[in-house]
């Protein structure tokens, strides 16, 4: 991205720059020049009062819009001449300065229908740099901020606005000095809100624009809490635009967002289907267990094609990746998931944009809005939560008057519901057979190299769960079903011989505050053994030996209870696996985390019934016994036998009480209220260390968040000055 000196004059005239070596006289010029900043007074003034008057129904090309000279000779460049549906019927309205909600299907142009607004907006405005920030745009992922940026680059290099690209990589002082100065930002919600935040003097006071791309999910769940920042920070005297495929109409959101009597334009709300015309959309069933086999024959039956394949989970696809790329698909493979290096990300997303013929294995982060030029096919490995989900991936594909196909797979279980789903939404979608005979199984090329890989293994292992976790915590619950998957058969096709023990909490919402996380630990070790390796005490081994120094009996269940393990990642697994705390954990237990399992039905031992079955047995404790000066016994007592353990505090409590009153034996009323007490204690106890708990994942959160920040990509470029384009620019 560049900042060099424009070879073009603000109006856009090519310089005519004196050439020492040039044989041409240098001719001054005598004619008088009309000053720039006059050409462009008489340009705004001549196009504002236009606006009114813009018909959409009457607009062929963009020249029939009142545009600057500037935008026109920008789109040109750019090869833009003709506008699609959504820009035709959107740019106008936001020229007048309406708040707008732009929906139209996916790659129908809705960049560019806010793109064109902004640029003119600005301009018509005389902004400069001493106006600071005029227009934020925000996406919800840097691959899809950094696409819309070079669009703006594009069409919008003959203008002199800076634009700065905010999506977390550099650190944040260097971003800090330059994002002052910018009057165009595109962003990401989290970096931009650290800007907010961190950056001193930065400023949205002036800000004329703001427009959330895929805004439903920017407005969804996921971005809420940042979002809400974000907009407490921004003038309420502002223009919004909200563009989506699936746009949102929620008066919340809208609400939220304060929008002024909001213009709606739907340019495909009446039309039969509601993906793109030229989109052939078919679907398998399949059983889980032949996914990937069925993956491998699709790719070796579509060499040389562009495909793009979704699956659910980051771990999926970087399992998938490793093994069908060690396989050799016999074309490129790549993958792109939101937990890989940022600059990583960045590569393999220019890679995948120039490949001819490549499969990108991905998540959710490529379903919303990018625009990966030529993709033959979309391959949907794994359901998709819900129908939005649908339509943004397989939108990937059948681009702005262009082919492609996509293919959902889906599970006999998941087939009925999903289907319904979709054609409810108008998305026509046909039912193809898969061949049996012509899918090469691949389970045991999968399981010897698995054998022969720990890393493979344990990836795949990942995988498995990844999965597993995500069917599980699907809110769907009609369509998605764990007990529906064959766990042995889909781990063997997974390549795992053996199927890993997999346990999940049942009643995750009913865990009581005395249950503690002590399976994620499990995980954790279990997936992250290096990091342990160091020999410091893990938090399980602390646990069970506060609980064996508790005395509280510890019992070891071999046998794994018939549940599934999820995890994603340590804070996620967190609400799923729960143990109790009064367990039993067998004191035989050697130390080994995987050996310990968690016994279903727990028997509690309670000391009051310890001590009542004592005293019905006859068997006096704690008795004092008295010895004279030459050490010659004076009162038998009855020693506590071995094999029974009380808490030091009742012994203490209960050798008080006998010197006192020259106690012998248990008083089972005074030991109850004993052991009440004590209760109350521990249970204090308890809700400090689940406090301290939390603190302490709260901390680790931060820390987390503040090192990826700081580890993040080197990709934010700003400011670019618009007008400054140089002949050796990568897009000519
Ligand atoms: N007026 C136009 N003339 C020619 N090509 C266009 C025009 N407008 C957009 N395109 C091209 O159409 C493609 C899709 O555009 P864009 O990415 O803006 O779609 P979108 O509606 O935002 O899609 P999505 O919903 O997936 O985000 C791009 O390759 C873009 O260059």
């Amino acid at each position: 991205m560049s900042s060099e000196h424009s070879k073009y004059s603000t109006n856009g005239q090519k310089k005519d720059r004196y050439n020492k070596n040039s044989k041409k006289k240098f001719q001054p010029n005598f004619t008088k020049k009309i000053p720039v900043w006059k050409q462009i007074d008489e340009e705004i003034s001549q196009l504002a009062p236009l606006y009114e008057e813009i018909d959409s129904s009457k607009i062929e090309s963009f020249d029939d819009f009142p545009l600057s000279k500037r935008t026109k000779d920008g789109l040109k460049k750019a090869n833009y001449n003709k506008p699609t549906e959504i820009q035709r019927e959107s740019i106008g309205i936001a020229l007048k300065g309406y708040d707008l909600l732009g929906a139209a299907k996916t790659g129908s142009g809705k960049t560019l229908a806010f793109l064109i607004p902004i640029l003119e907006t600005l301009y018509s405005s005389k902004w400069s740099k001493l106006d600071g920030l005029g227009v934020l745009v925000i996406s919800p992922t840097r691959e899809l901020a950094y696409q819309t940026f070079e669009v703006l680059k594009k069409i919008g290099r003959f203008h002199d606005f800076s634009a700065g690209l905010v999506i977390g990589g550099k650190d944040l002082k260097t971003e800090s000095k330059i994002i002052n100065q910018t009057n165009i930002i595109i962003c990401t919600p989290g970096r931009l809100l650290q800007h907010m935040d961190e950056t001193v003097g930065f400023s949205c006071d002036n800000l004329k624009i703001l427009v959330l791309d895929e805004a439903d999910r920017i407005l969804d769940l996921g971005f809420a809490e940042t979002m809400n920042a974000i907009i407490e920070n921004l003038p309420q005297s502002r223009q919004t635009m909200l563009f989506s495929a699936t746009q949102t109409k929620s008066i919340k959101d809208l609400a939220r967002l304060s929008l002024k009597n909001p213009t709606y334009v739907s340019v495909h709300e009446n039309s039969a289907v509601s993906t793109p015309q030229n989109l052939v959309q078919n679907y398998v069933v399949c059983d889980t267990h032949d996914k990937i086999s069925f993956l491998w024959s699709f790719i070796r039956n579509h060499l040389n094609q562009k495909i793009i394949v979704f699956f659910q989970s980051c771990k999926q696809v970087k399992y998938v990746y490793e093994a069908l790329t060690r396989l050799q698909t016999g074309m490129t493979t790549l993958a792109l998931y939101g937990t890989m290096n940022q600059l990583k990300r960045m590569e393999i997303y220019d890679q995948y944009v120039r490949k001819v013929s490549a499969v990108l294995f991905a998540t959710d982060i490529a379903a919303r809005g990018l625009d990966f030029p030529s993709i033959n096919w979309v391959v949907q490995m794994d359901c998709p939560p819900d129908v939005n989900t649908y339509i943004h991936r397989v939108g990937r594909t059948a681009r702005y008057e262009k082919d492609g196909q996509g293919i959902l797979v889906l599970t006999p279980f998941e087939e009925t519901e999903m289907i319904n789903d979709l054609q409810a939404k108008k998305i026509p979608i046909t039912k193809i057979e898969v061949n049996m005979k012509r899918i090469e199984n691949i389970d045991s090329k999968l399981q010897s190299m698995c054998a022969s890989d720990v890393e493979l293994k344990e990836s795949a292992k990942r995988a498995l769960k990844a999965y597993m976790r995500s069917i599980y915590l699907m809110s769907n619950k009609q369509i998605f079903n764990i007990e529906n998957i064959d766990l042995v058969k889909f781990s063997s096709s997974l390549g795992l011989v053996v199927a890993p023990k997999i346990r999940l909490a049942k009643n995750q919402n009913k865990t009581s505050n005395k249950e503690i996380s002590i399976i994620k630990m499990k995980d954790s070790q279990g997936e992250e053994d290096t990091e342990d390796a160091s020999g410091a005490e893990t938090e399980k081994t602390k646990l069970v030996k506060k609980l064996r120094d508790n005395k509280l009996v510890i019992k070891k269940v071999k046998q794994p209870l018939n549940f599934a393990e999820f995890t994603q990642n340590d804070e996620e697994a967190g609400s799923l696996f729960t143990v109790k705390k009064n367990v039993n954990i067998s004191t035989d237990s050697e130390d080994t985390p995987d050996d310990t399992q968690i016994s279903k039905k727990v028997k509690v031992k309670s000391k009051a019934s310890v001590a009542k079955r004592l005293k019905k047995k006859n068997i006096k404790i704690n008795e004092k016994v008295l010895f004279d000066e030459d050490g010659n016994r004076i009162a038998d007592g009855i020693n506590v036998p071995k094999s029974v353990n009380l808490t030091d505090q009742l012994a203490d409590e209960l050798d008080k009480k006998s010197d006192q009153a020259e106690y012998s034996g248990i008083n089972i009323e005074e030991a109850r209220k004993m052991l009440q007490n004590e209760d109350v204690y521990d249970k204090q106890l308890y809700r400090q260390r689940v406090k301290r708990d939390h603190r302490e994942k709260r901390f680790k959160e931060k820390e987390a968040r503040r090192a990826k920040r700081q580890r993040s990509d080197n990709l934010s470029e700003a400011p670019v000055l618009l007008g400054a384009n140089s002949d050796n620019e990568s897009d000519e």
